[in-house]
């Protein structure tokens, strides 16, 4: 944002941003990062000249915040590639537009199938938007089939470890299905091996999915999961939004009943998670 000439004052925990004119420059993002993607490719509509953001992001979000500020009239080109490039400055108008399919929701559920057995239809998601997610899953014996209409996951044996799971960033796999499927894997034969390359802190659910007799011995960046032959229900606490969601997905795996509290976490990034948990058959009520 600097770089574009906004003037940025970070004392006291605080972001003050001002910024009277912006001007296009080429950026190098140090990592891709998907918020600073999104946020120059944002800042760089109302700048002037062009913008080329190197090292960007290659999420499907990238490339949907694309095809939207185009839509609004904003010239943006290459989302999807390593170089996101803005020719600033022209008017923005509104738009009609259907924002892409939550491919992590998409894959939550996914693994709630497979940690609960049974069968999920999952209408309008797209398997290739998370194909290391379904590989995973395959491998560890869900039957999954998907074509334009969505993607069908079928679950009926107790699942096997698989491979060791890195997180990258996209296409790689994903961070944010990193303990959703740890919940699924938790009561698996044999043991597999995370490894979180992403954040350095996002482990934070293991001590909960502990509570419920989960066996997961963490070292830094690698987690270890050993299947066990029953989970019990637990009272749980969601220490962020995924973590929430793995809580959920291990609490179906259980025997007995799950408290999970603090779930304003899950509601960041689940319409109702209740509700789509409830149509697939699992007992689950919201308690205010
Ligand atoms: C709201 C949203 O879309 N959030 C997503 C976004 O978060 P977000 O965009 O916040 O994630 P970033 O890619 O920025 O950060 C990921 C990690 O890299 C570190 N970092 C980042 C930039 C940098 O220059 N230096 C650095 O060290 C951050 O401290 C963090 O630990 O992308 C993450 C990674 O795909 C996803 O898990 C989040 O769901
Ligand atoms: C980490 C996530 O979001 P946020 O960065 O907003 O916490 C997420 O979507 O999993």
């Amino acid at each position: 944002m600097r770089t574009l000439g906004a003037e940025i004052d970070d004392t006291g925990g605080m972001l003050h941003c001002r910024a009277a004119r912006l001007r296009g420059r080429e950026i190098v993002l140090s990592l891709p990062s998907v918020g600073a993607t999104e946020n120059l490719m944002l800042a760089a509509c109302g700048a002037e000249g062009t913008t080329s953001i190197c090292n960007a992001a290659r999420e499907p979000e990238i490339t949907d915040l694309q095809n939207f500020l185009n839509a609004c009239g904003a010239r943006v080109s290459g989302a999807g590639s390593t170089t996101v490039v803005i020719e600033g400055g022209h008017k923005l108008h509104g738009c009609t537009y259907t924002v892409m399919p939550d491919r992590i929701v998409a894959g939550t559920y996914l693994c709630a199938a497979a940690a609960a057995g049974g069968t999920v239809l999952l209408q309008g998601a797209r398997e290739q938007h998370l194909a290391t997610v379904t590989a995973v899953l395959r491998e560890a014996g869900c039957d999954i089939v998907s074509d334009s209409a969505g993607i069908a996951c079928v679950c009926r044996r107790r699942l096997r470890a698989v491979r060791p799971v890195r997180t990258a960033p996209y296409p790689g796999f994903p961070t944010d299905a990193q303990a959703i499927l740890m919940a699924a894997l938790l009561r698996s034969r044999g043991a597999t091996v995370f490894e979180e390359n992403i954040f350095e802190n996002r482990y934070r659910h293991v001590d909960e999915l502990a509570r419920m007799g989960a066996d997961i011995q963490v070292s830094g960046r690698t987690a270890v999961v050993t299947g066990v032959e029953t989970l019990r229900g637990a009272p749980v606490r969601c220490t962020d939004l995924r973590g929430g969601a793995a809580l959920c997905v291990a609490a179906l795996a259980a025997e007995g009943e799950t408290r999970i509290a603090e779930i304003g976490h899950i509601d960041r990034g689940y319409e109702r998670i209740e509700r789509d948990l409830r149509a697939l058959g699992a007992e689950i009520e919201r308690i205010e």
